[in-house]
């Protein structure tokens, strides 16, 4: 690997841990993740499911994090519902082919989600016409709403019953707050439900 190379990476990552860093003193977050984790803990409880919906890099995420909850995310316990609305090609291309891609998960929404189910949106721009119509999608089917954004994603808020914030307005930087607050709210929810076990 040639200098320049060496460079571009160290300087992401010490940009990443300075973000990681900011994110683990913001207050507003991390009281919005714990209310965001006592929300699905509810829904889980009494039978009902977590659907997740992100573009790109934050598709990715919706189906690490659906894994976590479906699977485990780190303890021996009963399965709970959870579904990326990312991954199913048929759908997303029949949909994104009659209706327009804008309407790729809230088709989904209708069809999968019900009253007291909860969608998890994540977009860091909090821009994207996709996630916002699942979002109103939602709210018109009594799901519970949740979005993930960046700094410059406020606007979403409107859409939300709790709005996390990451405190950047990088694109991966966001994307790296979003997911390693999901695991500490996966981790929050699993030991809620194990609690419910003993
Ligand atoms: O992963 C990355 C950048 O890190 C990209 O794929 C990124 O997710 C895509 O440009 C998305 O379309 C951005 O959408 P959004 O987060 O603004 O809703
Ligand atoms: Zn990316």
């Amino acid at each position: 690997m040639n200098r320049a190379a060496d460079d571009l990476i160290a300087s992401h990552l010490a940009r990443s841990h300075a973000a990681m860093a900011r994110a683990a003193q913001d207050t507003a977050l991390l009281a919005s993740a714990g209310r965001i984790a006592a929300k699905i803990v509810t829904a889980l409880r009494s039978g009902r499911k977590l659907l997740i919906v992100g573009n790109g890099g934050s598709a990715a995420d919706a189906q690490h994090i659906a894994a976590e909850i479906v699977g485990r995310y780190k303890q021996e316990r009963p399965a709970f519902a959870a579904i990326a609305l990312t991954t199913d090609t048929s759908a997303l291309t029949a949909i994104g082919n009659d209706y327009g891609f804008d309407h790729v998960f809230a088709r989904q929404v209708e069809g999968l989600g019900t009253s007291g189910d909860v969608l998890l949106a994540i977009s860091t721009s909090g821009r994207s016409p996709s996630i916002l119509n699942a979002l109103r999608k939602a709210r018109e089917r009594g799901l519970t709403t949740i979005g993930f954004t960046g700094a410059n994603g406020l606007a979403m808020g409107e859409l939300c019953d709790e709005l996390l914030v990451a405190p950047s307005d990088d694109t991966p930087l966001i994307q790296q707050i979003h997911l390693a607050t999901a695991h500490g709210i996966c981790e929050t929810i699993e030991a809620a439900l194990m609690q419910d076990l003993s």
